[in-house]
């Protein structure tokens, strides 16, 4: 195989397909949507800015007439020094305020920027996390970073800048041309000739630059999506020792993130010379009619020395709108992106008028449930069964039975698609699900450490908990001795995923989370399953306090583990196959039995 078909095989090692480019045509009902982001601050901060852009376009808009018109067809032409004196400190004087407004233009402006990208990540981040699970499946975290993070900065010099140039552009930009008419209204029809030729000229550009921008977005999404997974699985690239791959795929869709911005930034920088060309032609339309004008004493030269000063911010605010336009774009581009998200709706939806039960037995009901990830395979078929309040009942399986699903139904991670979960008989989906959740339990295998300390990583679930409450959690687990020996003990700092610790001392932590919760409901989702026996050994005694009086789903491959389960389920391909008591079901000599045959006789052999 050569260099070339070796790359191209690393290049489809990965797929990134979930983010797409959203090509809609420009939507002024999604800027104005965008804009009403500048609401909460259309009584100070706004207003403010406004007024110091209406003051510093007055004065640039009043200058030329004075210093030309004024100046030099009056006071100089008639050599009138009181006239020139009130003229040059009136001048002065409106630079000098011009300046101060552009000061706090700059310093208000710049606020309201702040402001407004505080605003749209604060509102993004808040609804992605209300969210339900099947978004997060669809989509990797690079893909949602780059979203709260670099669509929402590419707004950033939209509202610093952009808007207030747009404002203050337009009034130049009126200001001027009604001048312009007022000083010479043939002039300012010749130099107009030329608009219609930009406007048709930056219309074939738009669609153009619109999608240039959609991709750089979307090269950076797969460039932080495989950075992300990259630094998470750097451990398996090591071991499998495929770092120069990995490094050829990063360099591959670096280069495509380059050539993106390249191409971007090269479409962007056409405008600037369009506006150029027209502004010569401009100019040379004015000197060549403007001296005829001027020769057959239809103008003043201070007329024309007025118009010359006015044709330059004629051009100044059209040039400038051009980047604005691109700042536009930009940010349509990005808005699309966050707005998509922003109206993604959680499928797993509050009831209209949710039942509050905060005090639930936790007699959990499943009636003939079905369900599925995706239409294509079920993953659940007809499952129908009753777990009483207080009762431990173990699921068992092969790998991909259905065991999770059924834990993920309860906490309503998902919906049912055909049947009823209930909850005390009540059906799930009539629950505030923020209650529901608050008195389940889940432990996983791979349980999640957040960054911080081992104490509020424990009290993660209920904050207002105590110190000494955590350690007398901490303590029932078993987990106590081994936290007291960490440098710092319940105050040890650890990183995100909790890397310092061995994957059964972070299962303890977590035991240790979901009894402090004091949940109604737990869920443990082999749970057990990286913890030594000497250690399983001694949390059993644990296990023990964390499950009485609760209602208790258990899901272990390890069948040692679930004997004393009041009632134990066995699954295949989301079918329940048998239930009952462990003896029940090594007496019936079914699916169950030989489930723990097999594991007897491997640990014989073993
Ligand atoms: N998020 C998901 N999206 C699509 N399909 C999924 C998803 N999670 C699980 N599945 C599929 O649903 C089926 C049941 O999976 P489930 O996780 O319930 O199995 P399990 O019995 O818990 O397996 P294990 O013992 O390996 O944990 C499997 O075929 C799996 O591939």
């Amino acid at each position: 195989m050569d260099h070339k078909q070796k790359k191209e095989k690393i290049m489809e090692r990965f797929h990134y397909s979930t983010d797409t480019i959203i090509d809609k045509p420009f939507n002024w009902k999604q800027m104005w949507r965008l804009f009403s982001y500048l609401k909460p601050y259309s009584k100070n901060l706004l207003p403010a800015a406004f007024v110091a852009v209406f003051i510093s376009a007055l004065v640039r808009l009043v200058a030329p007439i004075l210093i030309g018109k004024y100046t030099l067809d009056h006071a100089i032409a008639n050599k009138d020094i009181n006239l020139l004196t009130i003229l040059v400190v009136t001048i002065a004087g409106l630079y000098i305020l011009s300046y101060i407004a552009n000061k706090f233009r700059i310093k208000w402006m710049n606020m309201l920027g702040q402001n407004v990208i505080y605003d749209i990540r604060k509102h993004l981040f808040t609804h992605v996390q209300t969210l339900s699970h099947r978004f997060f499946d669809q989509r990797s975290a690079g893909s949602i970073l780059v979203r709260i993070m670099n669509d929402i900065n590419s707004l950033q010099e939209l509202f610093t800048s952009g808007v207030i140039n747009l404002l203050m552009d337009f009034i130049l930009l009126i200001g001027v041309v009604a001048l312009l008419f007022t000083l010479s209204p043939q002039l300012t029809l010749a130099i107009l000739i030329i608009v219609p030729l930009m406007f048709f000229i930056s219309t074939s550009l738009r669609k153009k630059i619109r999608r240039s921008w959609q991709t750089v977005r979307l090269k950076q999404s797969k460039l932080n999506s495989h950075l992300n997974e990259s630094i998470q699985g750097i451990r398996v690239t090591q071991s499998f020792t495929q770092e120069k791959e990995n490094i050829e795929f990063f360099d591959g869709v670096n280069s495509e993130n380059f050539r993106a911005w390249q191409n971007a930034t090269k479409r962007n920088a056409m405008f600037t010379p369009m506006v150029e060309m027209t502004n010569a032609i401009g100019t040379a339309i004015l000197i060549a009619y403007g001296a005829s004008l001027i020769a057959d004493e239809s103008i003043t030269i201070g007329i024309f020395v007025s118009f010359a000063f006015y044709l330059g911010m004629f051009w100044e605010p059209i040039s400038r709108l051009g980047q604005v336009y691109n700042q536009l774009l930009m940010g349509m581009a990005s808005s699309e992106r966050i707005f998509e998200f922003l109206d993604e709706k959680p499928i797993v939806a509050e009831s209209h008028s949710p039942i509050s039960l905060t005090n639930m037995d936790g007699k959990i009901t499943f009636e003939s449930v079905e369900f599925a990830y995706d239409s294509s395979r079920k993953a659940l078929h007809d499952v129908s069964l009753t777990i009483d309040a207080g009762q431990t009942v173990a699921l068992v399986g092969h790998t991909g039975s259905g065991k999770t699903t059924i834990a993920n139904l309860i906490s309503r991670f998902y919906d049912a698609t055909a049947g009823k979960v209930k909850i005390d008989d009540i059906h799930i989906k009539d629950l505030s699900i923020q209650e529901l959740r608050s008195q389940i339990s889940v432990v996983l295998q791979d349980t999640f450490i957040f960054s911080g300390t081992i104490i509020d990583n424990i009290r993660f679930g209920r904050p207002e908990a105590s110190d000494e409450d955590v350690i007398e959690a901490a303590k029932a687990v078993g987990a106590d001795d081994f936290i007291k020996n960490l440098s710092n003990g319940y105050f040890t700092e650890v990183e995100e995923r909790g890397n310092i610790l061995s994957v059964g001392e972070r299962q303890l932590i977590s035991f240790a989370r979901a009894l402090l919760a004091d949940p109604r409901i737990i869920i443990l989702d082999e749970a057990t399953a990286s913890i030594d026996t000497e250690t399983e050994v001694k949390i059993q005694h644990a296990l023990r306090t964390l499950l009485k009086g609760r209602t208790a789903i258990m899901i272990a491959h390890r069948l040692s583990t679930i004997r004393e389960a009041d009632n134990i389920i066995v699954l295949d391909h989301g079918h329940i196959m048998e239930q009952g008591s462990h003896q029940q079901l090594m007496e019936k000599k079914g699916i169950y039995y030989g489930l723990v045959k097999a594991q007897f006789n491997m640990l014989e052999v073993g």
